[in-house]
């Protein structure tokens, strides 16, 4: 592994000091596998090398107290960049000119390219300066001004310790290599507003006993990504556990990779979906069609569904399998969902055919309220069935359908989000949908007239 750092330019090597903590002489931070245009992370001690088998220890941790509920609470992501090896914003074809307009949330700089960089970063973004050595909390320059929106990040816990003391947010950055490393990454992490943790080897474990251990704290643990081509490394962090890390520090140095960081990224989208109470005009039966089954690879709960319609108007809340079934066993994992042509509602205000979903398609999960959930479809069970039209009306006066196996088997939300067998639907009961902005072209929002009936 390269083991020495180069921040804006000049480089450094870790030394070691005994201020030094989980980083030792295993390296300093991702800059240096970044910074030179995305090259890949060598792990020039690998995972199963005689001398990580010898260091191997039952690893015993303990949930430190705290009283935050990270399952319960809507924060938003937290994506940092490094800049280490950068000098100015137009480097690697105007790098930080672009990121500093996406959602990127903050920025890392280092004593050697704060002057030129901190300017191009807008207020909204947190400036994190790297602190190397004690030396450095003095070249902050006009950043010293930037009060909370500057976290001081350092592996030196003196030079936190002294930030610190001047007032500073701060950033312990940790590297993790073995069992007491990690405990150690842990125990001065949470110490700290944030946690940034790289880790050698190419397993999660370890991110995800930083996590449990953390759960209840309120220090933000960041994963900084060696490779700065490892997209997939990027988005699994976010989603590695049920509550994944807070954030990822990945710093791609080529805009092909930013790019799929970036899309991807906005898929990982937890943001909430209105949902409305609409009433039903009409319920008929329509004669036979294709209907799918979308069965997940997750689990619902009973009051999560899937918005689905035959519009680009809007769709409604259709029920998982989840409620008591006289004559089979429940399929917790599934909804049945809706005729072939359907809209299935999905992130980033998109829509899916019914009949282009398919095992590992990216869906949405969508609870009475508007919460969603990310899932993906394990198998799509597409059978010959009688069907239903079932027309709606939200209060503003849009009318949405959707057409659905004919079969008391199935289920809408009701307005108090309790399952309404739909061949006992009437008119004006009262049941959940979302309003959509209509006009789609494959599946995109587009601006046009359109006309659906
Ligand atoms: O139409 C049917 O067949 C049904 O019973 C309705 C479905 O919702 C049901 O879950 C499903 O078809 C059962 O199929 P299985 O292959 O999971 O047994």
């Amino acid at each position: 592994m390269n083991i020495s750092s180069t921040s804006n330019g000049s480089s450094h090597s870790t030394n070691g000091s005994s201020h030094h903590h989980g980083n030792g002489s295993h390296g300093t931070h991702g800059g240096a596998t970044q910074g030179n245009g995305g090259a890949s992370t060598t792990h020039a001690k690998g995972i199963n090398d005689a001398v990580s088998m010898a260091k191997r220890e039952r690893i015993r941790l303990d949930r430190l107290d705290g009283d935050r509920n990270r399952v319960e609470e809507q924060t938003s992501l937290v994506v940092w960049y490094d800049t280490a090896g950068i000098a100015t914003p137009d480097e690697y074809e105007g790098m930080i000119e672009r990121v500093v307009n996406l959602s990127y949330t903050g920025i890392v700089l280092y004593p050697g390219n704060v002057a030129a960089v901190a300017p191009a970063i807008p207020p909204r973004m947190l400036k994190v300066y790297h602190a190397e050595k004690m030396d450095d909390l003095s070249r902050l320059g006009a950043l010293a001004q930037a009060g909370k929106d500057l976290v001081i990040a350092s592996h030196d816990v003196s030079v936190l310790d002294q930030a610190a003391q001047r007032g500073h947010a701060t950033c312990y950055r940790a590297y993790v290599d073995d069992g007491s490393s990690l405990h150690e990454s842990i125990r001065e992490g949470s110490r700290h507003a944030y946690l940034m943790v790289r880790f050698r080897d190419p397993t999660n474990i370890p991110l995800e006993l930083v996590i449990a251990t953390l759960q209840a704290t309120r220090t933000v643990l960041i994963k900084e990504i060696s490779t700065a081509t490892d997209v997939d490394d990027a988005i699994v962090t976010l989603g590695v556990m049920e509550v994944g890390a807070d954030g990822v520090m990945f710093s791609p140095r080529s805009h092909d990779a930013l790019g799929e960081f970036m899309s991807r990224l906005g898929r990982l989208d937890r943001s909430a979906v209105k949902i409305e109470v609409a009433t039903i005009i009409r319920s008929v039966p329509i004669g036979m069609g294709y209907r799918s089954c979308i069965d997940t690879t997750t689990l619902f709960s009973p009051t999560e569904g899937m918005l689905v319609g035959s519009t680009s108007q809007g769709g409604i809340l259709c029920c998982p399998e989840v409620f008591f079934l006289p004559y089979m066993e429940l399929r917790p994992f599934r909804v049945n969902a809706g005729a072939v042509h359907s809209y299935v509602y999905n992130y980033g205000n998109r829509t899916d055919y019914m009949s282009e979903l398919r095992a590992g398609s990216q869906i949405m999960l969508v609870d009475q309220n508007g919460a969603t959930r990310r899932g993906s479809v394990g198998r799509m069970k597409t059978e010959v069935r009688p069907l239903r039209l079932i027309e709606s009306e939200f209060q503003n006066g849009e009318r949405i359908n959707v057409i659905m196996q004919d079969d008391w088997h199935v289920r809408i939300f009701s307005d108090d989000a309790k399952p309404l067998n739909i061949t006992e639907l009437r008119a004006g009961h009262k049941v959940l949908g979302h309003v959509a902005a209509p006009g789609r072209h494959v599946g995109i929002k587009v601006d046009e007239h359109i006309i659906e009936t």
